[in-house]
């Protein structure tokens, strides 16, 4: 008798990747709900007004291990200073508005423009100078309270030419997983990965401004494990 062995993709730990990814938007949004809805699969209600956070959280997608760090901003910027620290920071942005906030998607314009200006660079590989961008409308399942539609999302994305995807973080961790593979994937495709990237030295003088504190905390949800730290006390790895 014999017994067929049930087929394991193999998992290339040796070039697990780092993506910085920044979530971006106006208070109250769902940013903090979307980051933890990805990592945890699990949609919780309430949160305090955020401060800036960063999720750490390992992932298997195609086959490669890839390794998120998640900034979570808060809503409420105090200057651009420190705005333009963020976006420089990050590899991948979700820009992310919501569906019952006009105000909310007005700034999305303002932010994807901060991020193209920040970030362009003719040095940046892949034929593109513009870093990946996602556009999100959140809360789609509060339809009664609707006030941005989603042509006005779709024409905003035309527009701007990033990706568009409205979500309700409350019913679906599906949505939110597309948001998060759709930066990984405009990363792979730009091979925003190779070492000694221009990035790379970028972070590494923007980092020598950012006090050296150490402020980790693991927080364990439905068996899984993240940690995080504030962004003023990150510590380059
Ligand atoms: N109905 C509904 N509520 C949502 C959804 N996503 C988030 N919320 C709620 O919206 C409120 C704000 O969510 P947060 O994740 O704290 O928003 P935030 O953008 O991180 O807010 P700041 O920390 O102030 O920047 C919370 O009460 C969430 O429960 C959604 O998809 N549907």
């Amino acid at each position: 008798m014999s017994f067929s062995r049930p087929l394991r993709r193999s998992v290339s730990l040796s070039q697990a990747r780092t993506l910085r990814l920044v979530v971006l938007g106006q208070g109250a949004v769902g940013k903090t709900a979307l980051t933890v809805r990805f990592i945890t699969k699990r949609f919780i209600g309430d949160y305090d007004p955020t401060l800036e956070m960063i999720y750490r959280h390992t992932a298997v997608i195609d086959g490669e291990m890839v390794h998120f760090e998640i900034l979570d901003t808060a809503g409420q910027e105090e200057d651009s200073l420190q705005i333009e620290e963020k976006i420089k920071w990050g590899d991948g942005f979700a820009v992310v508005y919501s569906v019952t906030d006009r105000c909310s998607f007005d700034e999305v314009m303002r932010l994807c423009f901060l991020i193209n200006h920040i970030h362009a660079s003719p040095k940046r590989s892949g034929g593109s100078d513009q870093p990946p961008v996602v556009i999100v409308g959140n809360k789609k399942d509060l339809q009664f309270d609707r006030m941005v539609s989603c042509e006005d999302g779709e024409n905003l994305s035309k527009a701007l030419k990033h990706p568009f995807y409205e979500i309700s973080t409350r019913d679906s961790y599906e949505e939110t997983v597309v948001v998060f593979n759709t930066l990984y994937n405009e990363l792979m495709r730009q091979g925003h990965f190779s070492p000694g990237s221009f990035k790379r030295k970028a972070v590494s003088k923007l980092m020598e401004k950012i006090p050296k504190m150490h402020a980790n905390s693991t927080l364990n949800s439905g068996g899984r494990s993240l940690s995080f730290n504030s962004f003023r006390d990150y510590i380059p790895e």
